[in-house]
């Protein structure tokens, strides 16, 4: 399991948090090596804007920016364009806004960082998101497929559209690799160490499974932020997802 992962990053940190103080703690707290990539949802974003980002990149941190956009291709496409000028390393959409709308996305994020002068950042499209379980995409979205079918129907689409990889669970990745190129990002939320709250996650896993499922990148909010000791929480899921569990 997992032989065939090409790249393998750092966790990437959610900072979930609603005040400049709680983001900036916790941005101190981490400028620890190997450095993580901090996740700026949202929550951050909608209240401070790309001040946040700037404050976060001063301190050397790559920044992933999950906005997760799903509107109209030419919305998408025009909103891409203004992040792409934002200088973040991954930023992400939904798969199920269809391949036209991915496309659009994919084409106005590079456009946006080619007239800033920057590199594009990777674009990932949601799947189906961790909170999903099967009963709910079958009773609520009325999707006939199962959820792994349905999760690798997208991975597909989104890479035929131009997307760099997707978000889903690590239950999904093994399923994903069979149908996508090898560099193609597998970016796995619904992290938990062994014992610790679920919280609204369903398709969990814990680093140590995430990293023998061929994860590329898992990204890990509360069981960090929430932590007495994030440092070392943060330490902790280091260590089982690049080296794996003891
Ligand atoms: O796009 C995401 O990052 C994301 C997709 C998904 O399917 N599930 C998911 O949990 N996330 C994000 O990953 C983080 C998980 O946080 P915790 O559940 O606190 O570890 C949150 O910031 C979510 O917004």
């Amino acid at each position: 399991m997992g032989g065939k992962i090409l790249k393998r990053y750092s966790p990437m940190v959610a900072i979930d948090v609603a005040t400049k103080e709680a983001a900036s703690s916790l941005f101190d707290q981490l400028t620890v090596e190997p450095r993580p990539i901090l996740k700026i949802g949202m929550e951050l974003y909608y209240h401070f804007g790309p001040e946040v980002i700037k404050a976060a990149q001063q301190r050397g941190f790559k920044i992933f920016l999950d906005l997760k956009l799903h509107d109209i291709p030419n919305t998408v496409k025009r909103t891409m364009f203004v992040l792409g000028q934002l200088g973040v390393d991954f930023t992400t959409i939904h798969a199920a806004g269809g391949s036209e709308m991915v496309a659009a996305g994919a084409a106005g994020l590079r456009a946006g960082a080619a007239a800033a002068g920057l590199p594009a950042p990777r674009l990932l499209a949601i799947t189906q998101l961790t909170s999903i379980d099967e009963a709910t995409l079958h009773k609520e979205q009325h999707v006939g497929l199962s959820l792994v079918e349905s999760v690798q129907s997208y991975a597909r689409l989104a890479e035929d559209a131009g997307a760099d990889g997707v978000v889903c669970s690590a239950q999904e990745v093994q399923a994903i690799r069979q149908v996508t190129r090898p560099e193609f990002l597998c970016v796995t939320p619904g992290i938990r160490p062994q014992n610790a709250a679920k919280g609204d996650q369903k398709r969990v896993v814990t680093p140590g499974q995430a990293r023998a499922l061929g994860s590329n990148a898992i990204v890990v909010g509360r069981p960090i932020t929430q932590s007495a000791d994030p440092v070392k929480a943060y330490r902790q899921i280091e260590h089982d997802f690049l080296e794996g569990e003891d």
